[in-house]
């Protein structure tokens, strides 16, 4: 099975007639353990204690943009859905990360998580020093989820799948290596892994259920491959710029107090 989705071959068209939900959930979960961002060197130098604090605040900086994506790709898929019981399930992401009023859900949190690490927070909202590659990266995410169909916008969303394990090894090692890191700093996290598991239930039993086809299935995991390229993307953007001192900080883009 390996080597079949590390070197993008139609997988599902390759099992002739196709995969049963069972498989097909194996190999998206196989995506996953062999794609997602928590194999990237960033994040091993995070939990390894080894980023800057400058690092750590251009990781915080840069991901609030894709958090605040987030709740606008989900109302893309939304207005894309024709099933209310399914719009039911999925306006939950979107109460999760604006709240009641907009700053009271899980983009808020973020900017708190920004802002304890020292960033000021109208910078992190306008998202003016992100790096173009974080741009364009969540850029993609979101015109993905519009124009795909919306199978392959579900299936994209399945990274969730295995963000509580990202969290899992991220939190306690963040509260161990860094001193200027509290559990107030990282209140965004306490409630990601049940939220995760909640939507990520849904989501892998519609996709699960939809792709009913070799084709269809073949859509679905290349979409979760393309999501994690965009989440890698990220990280290869923060550790091209921050790493070594800063060498390669984009113009415009956030210059931290230790890389000046
Ligand atoms: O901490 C992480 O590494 C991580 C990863 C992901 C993900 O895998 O896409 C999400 C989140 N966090 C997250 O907090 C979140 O709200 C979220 C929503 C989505 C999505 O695609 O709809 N992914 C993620």
């Amino acid at each position: 099975m390996n080597e079949f989705v590390t070197a993008r071959t139609d997988f599902a068209t390759a099992a002739k007639g196709g995969l049963s939900p069972a498989e097909l959930e194996a190999v998206l979960r196989q995506v996953g353990a062999e794609r997602y961002h928590n194999r990237h060197p960033y994040h091993h130098r995070m939990t390894g204690g080894d980023l800057t604090r400058g690092e750590m605040q251009a990781w915080a900086l840069n991901r609030y943009c894709y958090q605040a994506v987030i709740p606008r790709k989900d109302a893309t898929i939304l207005a894309r859905a024709e099933d209310p019981a399914f719009r039911a399930e999925w306006r939950k992401r979107i109460e999760d990360h604006d709240g009641e009023d907009g700053w009271s859900g899980g983009i808020a949190r973020w900017l708190h998580l920004a802002t304890s690490l020292g960033l000021d927070a109208e910078m992190v909202k306008s998202e003016r020093q992100a790096l173009p590659a974080t741009r364009f990266a969540v850029g993609a995410y979101l015109s993905f989820c519009a124009n795909r169909s919306l199978l392959e916008a579900v299936a994209s969303s399945l990274t969730e799948l295995f963000s509580p394990v990202i969290i899992g090894e991220r939190v306690p090692a963040m509260l161990a290596k860094y001193d200027y890191i509290t559990e107030d700093t990282l209140a965004y996290f306490k409630k990601r892994p049940d939220q995760a598991s909640r939507d990520s239930d849904f989501a892998l039993a519609y996709v699960t259920e939809h792709a009913d086809t070799p084709e269809r299935q073949q859509l679905a995991i290349d979409a979760l491959l393309f999501k994690c390229d965009v989440l890698w993307a990220m990280l290869d953007a923060l550790q091209h710029a921050y790493a070594e001192s800063g060498k390669n900080i984009p113009p415009g883009a956030f210059r931290p107090e230790d890389a000046r």
